[in-house]
This record gives C-alpha cells, structure tokens and sequence, in this order.
C-alpha cells in the first residue's frame, strides 16, 4: 500500500467505527481485525501504520466526529507529513479544502467532564496502557516466572503483579501458553485481592464475564472451596472455561443468569455467601487507554440505565450474603454516579451493612471506597469499596 493509500484504509475504518459507537456495534479492534481478513494484500506493516493512524484519530477526538474524514483531517491539520498525503492519488484521499471541517482535539466530552469524580486527572486518561500480569498462584510464584519474561518488572505492593511494556506480544510467550500467567491490569487484580478470598469459602462473582477476576479469585483460593462465575451473557461465561483449563482452576462453577429474573438462578445460594464480587456492567470511563472509542459510545441516556442496572444488581447480590460476608462494589467507571454515589445509595436503601475501610498500596479514598486512576496509579480508572454484612 501506498502512505497515502493508507490513510484513505484509516479513513475507511474510522467510518466504520464511527458508525458503531453510534448503532452499538462491534469494537474497534473487532473491526480492525476484520478489514484486514478480507484485505489480505495489506502487509504486515501496512496493517500497522493503518492501526496506529486509527487510533491517533481516535485518541485526539472527544466528541464522535461527524465522518472518518474529518476525523483524519482533524489528525492531518496538527500532521504536516500527514496532510500532505492527501493528495489526490489513485487509492489515496483527495486534497483538504481550507474550509473543510475537522473532529476537534480534546480529551473527554464535554457533557461527561463534570460527571468525573473530582480527583481524576482527566488528561490522563486516554494514555498508552502497558501490559500487567498477574502470576497464577495455582501454578508457580512470581519468583520462578520473572526469569521466563525478561523484560518484566515486578509492580510493589502487588505480589502477584508483573508489568510489560505497552504491546507486548505475551500471548506468544511460553508462560502465558502454560498458564503460568493472565493479562490483568494492576488495579483488577487489586480488586480481586479486595475480595480477600480464601481456601473454603463460598465466592460469588456475579458479574464474571469471561472471568478474569474470577480467575483471580480461584488462585486466592488454592483451587478449594465454591467459587461461582456467574453472568447474564452466554458467550461470555463460555469464554471462561478454556481460561480456566489453561489455569488449572477446574473448581470454578459457572451460572447463566436470566436478565430481570437473576434471583431465580440465584435462590439456593440466599444467605450463603462469604464474598460477592459485583464487577458491575459500566460506562468504562476507566478504561480510555485501551479503548479510546469508549467514549464517542456513552450517551446521558446511556449512562442512566447503567447506573439504574448496577442498583439493581446491588440489591439482588445483598441477599446472597452470609452474616458477616462481604459484597465488593466494583466498576472500571470514573463517574461518581456509577461509584461513590451508587455504594452510598446502597447504604442508604439497605440496612445492616457498613463500608469496610481498605489499606491498600494503590488509590485514594473517595466516599466508602477506592478511587484508582491512570493519571494516580498508573492502572486502569477503577472505583471499588468493600462492604459487609453486619445483621
Ligand atoms: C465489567 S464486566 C465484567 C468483567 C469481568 N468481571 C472481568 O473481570 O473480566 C460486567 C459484566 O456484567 C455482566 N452483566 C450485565 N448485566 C448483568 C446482570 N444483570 N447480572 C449479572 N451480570 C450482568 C455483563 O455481561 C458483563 O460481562
């Protein structure tokens, strides 16, 4: 492919994923994959320039630009070498015209600003994510696989934590293939350790996805006791078995759950559980760094009905706790409604339960729980509290 050829394939993905942060459709990597299988004479390298000029467009634009046009002149206008490629060339993009409208920089939209807890550094959200694992205490320690990831650093006060630079082609590792270790932020394994779950318990987490919090979870648990993954999304629950093969956490049960009708599924477990996890759906405010597009998806309306579902998953998990037990509110959401506004609720509506407070080497306090942010901690943007069954 040609340079300019290439930025007319960026503007042709833009489109495509400006139209389904719009409609709900597929991520931007879903699409980026995508194209790509059917365009099997881009190489390699084109396949990474188009990549990297994608999410620059993406990166710098706040608001969901009107076109992938306008959001690649946007780019171009700060990009000298850049706005000269459009030039008119057979599979290139034609010239900008003076007046031609560009997608503006900025960070964050302009409605969603003020809805940010007020700690978070709101520029530093949308930076470049390394890569953390999390080492499987089912299968060795940290000690034995630091030798098999040269370039890894060990993160303090996360004992389980190894941290590769941004991009690192881990999956491809030996130590990954074997189980030895999980892609897992710093701050979701920090969430896992919140839990404080131990061999024989009984653990929930509720909203497990394809588990990788359970997967935490499990190792905590040395692999004895009940740990259930449950989840309203089939292919997502479905994901977490081959996960959990390659980990060596066979004892994992999983729970298909019935959207609007949970406690169904959930009645034999009333009054039974040591720990909840609630990893709660959420707007993903926390998560920019690694998918930037996030925000050109969240609308008010949007926004409102997570906030009014993660209520309701609340007040469906309460029950599930025994006396003394503990329910871990999580979201890797930045917005105070989603965090410290929502645990607050929660303890307004329910009786006999009282905010843990957490010592942790990561976070700030906010409200009854924990703020994580990139800016902060250098981890996804996370807000988390512990709270515990008192009557
Ligand atoms: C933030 S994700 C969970 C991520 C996962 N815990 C992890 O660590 O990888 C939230 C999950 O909640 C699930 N969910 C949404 N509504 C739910 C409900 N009413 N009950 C249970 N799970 C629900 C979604 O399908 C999604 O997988």
């Amino acid at each position: 492919m040609t340079p300019a050829a290439r930025v007319q394939a960026a503007i042709d993905l833009l489109d495509l994923i400006i139209g389904a942060a719009r409609d709900g459709g597929p991520a931007a990597d879903t699409l980026i994959a995508r194209y790509f299988k059917e365009r099997r004479y881009a190489g390699s390298r084109d396949r990474r320039a188009v990549r990297d000029l994608v999410y620059d467009a993406i990166r710098r634009a706040a608001e969901r630009p009107e076109n992938g046009r306008a959001a690649m002149v946007g780019l171009a206008r700060e990009q000298a070498e850049l706005a000269a490629l459009f030039d008119g060339s057979t599979h290139g993009p034609a010239p900008i015209e003076e007046a031609e409208p560009g997608a503006v920089r900025g960070d964050v939209p302009a409605w969603l600003a003020p809805l940010f807890a007020a700690p978070v550094e709101q520029d530093a959200l949308l930076g470049r994510a390394p890569v953390d694992l999390r080492v499987n205490r089912l299968l060795t320690d940290r000690a034995q696989v630091a030798p098999l990831l040269p370039e890894a650093v060990a993160l303090p006060g996360l004992p389980d934590a190894l941290r590769l630079p941004e991009g690192a082609p881990v999956e491809q590792s030996e130590a990954w293939k074997g189980g030895l270790v999980e892609v897992q932020d710093a701050g979701s394994q920090l969430i896992a350790a919140a839990c404080a779950a131990e061999p024989g318990m009984t653990v929930i987490d509720l909203c497990a996805g394809a588990g990788g919090k359970t997967l935490a979870l499990a190792a905590a648990m040395e692999g004895r006791g009940n740990l259930i993954a449950a989840d309203t999304i089939r292919s997502r629950i479905a994901r977490l078995s081959p996960r959990a093969e390659r980990a060596r956490a066979g004892f994992i049960q999983t729970l298909l759950l019935d959207q609007g009708h949970e406690a169904r599924a959930l009645a034999d477990l009333a009054g039974q559980a040591d720990v909840v996890l609630v990893d709660a759906p959420c707007s993903g405010t926390g998560t920019w760094r690694r998918n930037p597009e996030a925000r050109w998806r969240l609308t008010p309306a949007r926004l409102d009905r997570l906030v009014a579902e993660q209520a309701r998953i609340l007040d469906f998990a309460a029950p599930l706790l025994a006396a003394g037990g503990a329910l871990v509110y999580a979201t890797c959401a930045l917005t105070d409604r989603e965090g410290r506004d929502q645990v607050d609720a929660f303890l307004t509506r329910h009786a006999g339960w009282e905010a843990e407070r957490l010592t942790l080497p990561l976070g700030r306090p906010h409200g009854a729980g924990i703020l994580l942010t990139p800016g902060h901690d250098g981890t996804d943007g996370f807000f988390f509290a512990r709270l515990r069954r008192t009557a």
